[in-house]
């Protein structure tokens, strides 16, 4: 059994003493820190292997020349416009001069109408000009959105591989963390109503060990295709550590949770993995801890996982909620 990543060393001091009280062990140093360590044993999040780290450079390589596109194009658009803007400002005042001689009869017919065909011209040729940078720049811009969007569909794609976990599809810890913090803001805004379950295989290792670890990887994913089948759409599986899985129960008590951990138990008895015709049982503890008022998810989480270990102490198969 594996356990979550700790809040901090004072936490984790807290705790190992909580366990060496509960246990009515004497805080010696040698007790003591045989449970900070057992607390440490808990799996760092998950590295981002090469490839994915690749994909995600890759994204903003393509993000950084649509940026630079876009930003090109805006600068020559804007330029063109602004010189068309003076040529349409200089006419302008050669027509009020043009219009002042007329008036005044200082220059003949002809040579007002010819003054007055250059000037339409001039216009005629910066009308066209202006219209032919905006036709251009809208091909262009158009590009540059096709751009975008394909960026949009990579990140996106990213965004799957960074947050899923690979063998199982269910969420790994990064993607649990920003919907970890959304829940307990969602809870704390409305009722306060979330539970957290952490479930830990029970014995699988020897699934490993007797049927070798490709099976172990396919009983994984078994134990997910049971657990989605129980949850409700909002809810949220998280592939937790190796063989451990968290539930985030949404709008859900202790009570509500328990019995979700009692329906899964059910299922997974009734359902186990047949690999060759041999049945693989599956059996899990779990810890369930609801959110307190004053309380973040790590700190949550954690009192699911310090049940999870009372449960897994306890002897397996069973189901501990913290206090
Ligand atoms: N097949 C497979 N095995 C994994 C994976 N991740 C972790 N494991 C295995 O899970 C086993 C966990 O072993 P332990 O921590 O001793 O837990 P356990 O055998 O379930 O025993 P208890 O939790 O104490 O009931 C190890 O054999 C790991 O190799 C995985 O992705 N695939």
């Amino acid at each position: 059994m594996t356990m979550s990543t700790p809040v901090n060393p004072v936490e984790i001091a807290r705790i190992a003493l909580k366990r060496l009280t509960e246990r009515g062990l004497p805080p010696t140093p040698d007790n003591y820190s045989q449970f900070y360590n057992a607390i440490l044993t808990i799996k760092a999040p998950e590295t981002k292997t090469a490839t994915e780290m690749q994909l995600a450079w890759q994204v903003l390589y393509k993000l950084d020349d649509a940026v630079a596109d876009t930003s090109e194009l805006t600068s020559s658009l804007l330029d063109n416009l602004a010189g068309s803007t003076a040529v349409f400002e200089q006419k302008l005042g050669d027509l009020k001069q043009v219009r002042q001689a007329h008036a005044e009869k200082s220059v003949s017919a002809e040579e007002t109408h010819a003054s007055l065909e250059d000037m339409l011209n001039v216009v005629i040729s910066t009308t066209h000009n202006v219209h032919s940078t905006v036709t251009t720049s809208h091909s262009d811009l158009q590009t540059i959105r096709d751009s975008i969007r394909h960026i949009e569909e990579d990140l996106a794609f990213n965004r799957k591989v960074l947050e899923q976990d690979a063998l199982t599809g269910a969420l790994n810890r990064q993607g649990l963390d920003h919907l970890l913090l959304r829940e307990v803001k969602r809870a704390q805004r409305i009722d306060g109503r979330l539970t957290a379950a952490i479930i830990d295989l029970d014995d699988f290792k020897q699934i490993n060990d007797k049927f070798t670890h490709l099976v172990g990887d396919q009983v994984l994913i078994h134990v997910t295709n049971l657990t989605k089948a129980v949850l409700r759409e909002s809810d949220i599986l998280v592939r937790y550590g190796g063989e451990e899985f968290l539930l985030l129960l949404v709008d859900t008590d202790i009570r509500g949770a328990s019995y979700v951990i009692d329906r899964l138990k059910l299922v997974a008895g009734r359902t186990p993995f047949i690999h060759h015709n041999q049945r693989i049982e599956v059996r899990f503890s779990a810890g369930i801890a609801q959110l307190k008022d004053d309380e973040n998810g790590r700190a949550l989480l954690l009192r699911a996982d310090e049940a999870l270990y009372r449960a897994k102490q306890g002897g397996r198969g069973k189901t501990e909620i913290a206090e």
